[in-house]
């Protein structure tokens, strides 16, 4: 029998007709879908784009690479959906311009970290919070700087207290979280929580919680995630613990009357949310919520930094006695506070060189369209649609670097400061997100890293534990980690007073 005969009788026929059928409506479909016209790295065939996911999902920050330095905006296919990336300099500057109604940083982050079911839906409610850091908590650093400070000195007492006489080997990333988690916690709700190891280890748990469970939520049907989200991790039950902590502060203030004329001890989050919320949310559990939220945000961001710049410093010795000059000579003269702390401008520029080569995703930023928009290029795209900025292929982008993957710890002593301190927003670098949702964090996250790293480089030496196997790779998938077990070695230089 012929072997078209043979087909067309037997069940081979349906399927590969079937087949057909599926192909000639996506290729139909892709050929009438607006992202169509942008460019593609990779194949982008309806068949052989899946073996551009498969590529991507090995190599997509070098795919991403390849596309920014090609295009202003591009799409590379993944398994579930195209990935449209963003990294011409005037669609950047689209994206800052554009407001929350035409593309939202809210419904893009919500899609990957499932909220309703990381922590609580109560917290789209009100933006109470980032009103509060974006002003009386930014304008609050330099009174609350002694508390910063003060953290930091207990922190390194007791996790380093193997290291007076010998090196003490630490795993890197889990230390940083330790030291940020006591400093988050000592700026934003005082000394009682921060010295409380039980209160900083759930929030540590949220900030792991949030990112991975919500990850992996975002990928099931919606009907199934509370269900999974039950099993994963106990929201309710770690909020209602943290409340506990809260409740009796929020209630001494509250019959103090401590909260319309707050005192050095209750000038923190716990009051200035309680301020900010509107009625309705002035709830022990509202503001347990935000805590949270606002904890998850700023440890692992800059646990992650704090420990590529001490990679960094382990690796690039010869800045270590110039940074310890420029530190010592500012505190010698000023003291320890927040202003000292912004004249230390080798430091900051060595922090924000880290933070170039090391700190930033492959893709960041992520929006997603709440109305169809227009790029001023003419790039269309629908409602609904995800998109993202090159955040690592812009920091290494030779039009704006020279020797872009060249470490050069004081590249931007010099240069202007408006654009290239450490909490500088600029469109020529990725670190603190873009426009209005950028991260109004930055400047608390700044001058408590600089402390970090200020203190930890006057009294201690520092190494790779491994010296021969040297850093850790950086990226893991699209996301720079600074590596789970890699270690580093500290021993202290000045004996204790
Ligand atoms: C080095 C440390 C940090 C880095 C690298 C970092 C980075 C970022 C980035 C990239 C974004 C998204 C911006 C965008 O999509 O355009 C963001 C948002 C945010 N960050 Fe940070 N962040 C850090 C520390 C902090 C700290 C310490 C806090 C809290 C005090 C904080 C609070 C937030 C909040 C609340 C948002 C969401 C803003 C909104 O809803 O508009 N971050 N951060």
């Amino acid at each position: 029998m012929h072997l078209v005969d043979h087909l067309s009788s037997s069940p081979y026929s349906a399927v590969l007709g079937f087949a057909f059928f599926s192909y000639a409506i996506a290729a139909v479909r892709k050929r009438n879908s607006p992202l169509d016209k942008i460019p593609t790295v990779g194949p982008s065939g309806v068949l052989t784009s899946w073996i551009g996911a498969m590529r991507s999902f090995r190599h997509g920050p070098l795919m991403i690479q390849e596309g920014s330095e090609k295009y202003p905006i591009f799409k590379i296919p993944t398994f579930s959906s195209w990935l449209l990336v963003v990294a011409g300099p005037e669609l950047l500057e689209d994206m800052r311009k554009a407001s929350d109604e035409q593309i939202s940083f809210l419904a893009a982050l919500d899609a990957s970290v499932q909220f309703d079911h990381t922590i609580s839906p109560r917290l789209r409610a009100d933006d109470a919070h980032i009103r509060v850091i974006r002003g009386v908590m930014t304008k609050n650093i330099g009174a609350r700087y002694p508390d910063v400070l003060d953290e930091m000195n207990k922190t390194l007492e007791s996790l380093l207290a193997g290291a007076d006489k010998d090196w003490l080997h630490l795993t890197a990333f889990p230390s940083a979280l330790q030291i940020v988690s006591r400093l988050s916690a000592r700026f934003f709700s005082g000394p009682v929580l921060s010295s409380n190891p039980k209160y900083t280890e759930i929030m540590e748990k949220f900030a792991v919680h949030v990112v991975k469970d919500g990850g992996m939520l975002s990928l099931l049907p919606g009907w199934l995630r509370p269900f999974v989200s039950r099993i994963q991790f106990d929201t309710e039950g770690n909020i209602r613990e943290i409340e506990e902590y809260l409740r009796p502060i929020l209630a001494e203030r509250l019959e103090r009357g401590d909260m319309e004329n707050p005192d050095a001890d209750s000038n923190d989050l716990i009051t200035w949310l309680w301020n900010a919320a509107p009625e309705a949310q002035r709830t022990l559990h509202d503001i347990a919520i935000r805590i949270i939220w606002l904890n998850v945000a700023a440890i692992r961001t800059t646990s992650a930094i704090l420990t590529h710049v001490l990679f960094d410093l382990a690796i690039y010795k010869s800045y270590i006695e110039p940074l310890r000059e420029e530190i010592s000579t500012i505190v010698e003269a000023e003291g320890w506070n927040k202003v000292s702390i912004e004249k230390m401008k080798k430091l900051d520029s060595f922090m924000k060189e880290s933070q170039r080569v090391h700190g930033s995703d492959a893709v960041m930023s992520d929006r997603l369209a709440v109305s169809d928009f227009t790029f001023s290029d003419g790039t269309f795209i629908p409602k609904g649609t995800r998109f993202a900025v090159a955040g690592h292929a812009i920091n290494h982008d030779k039009r704006i670097y020279s020797n872009p993957y060249e470490f050069q710890g004081f590249r931007y002593v010099d240069m202007d400061p408006s654009k290239w301190q450490l909490a500088s927003l600029s469109l020529e670098f990725m670190g603190f997100g873009i426009g209005k949702r950028a991260c109004p964090g930055r400047f608390f996250a700044a001058t408590e890293l600089k402390t970090a790293v200020a203190r930890i480089l006057l009294d201690y030496d520092i190494k790779l534990t491994d010296e021969k196997a040297g850093r850790p790779k950086d990226f893991l998938g699209m996301f720079m980690e600074p590596g789970a077990k890699a270690k580093f070695s500290f021993k202290r230089r000045v004996p204790i007073k």
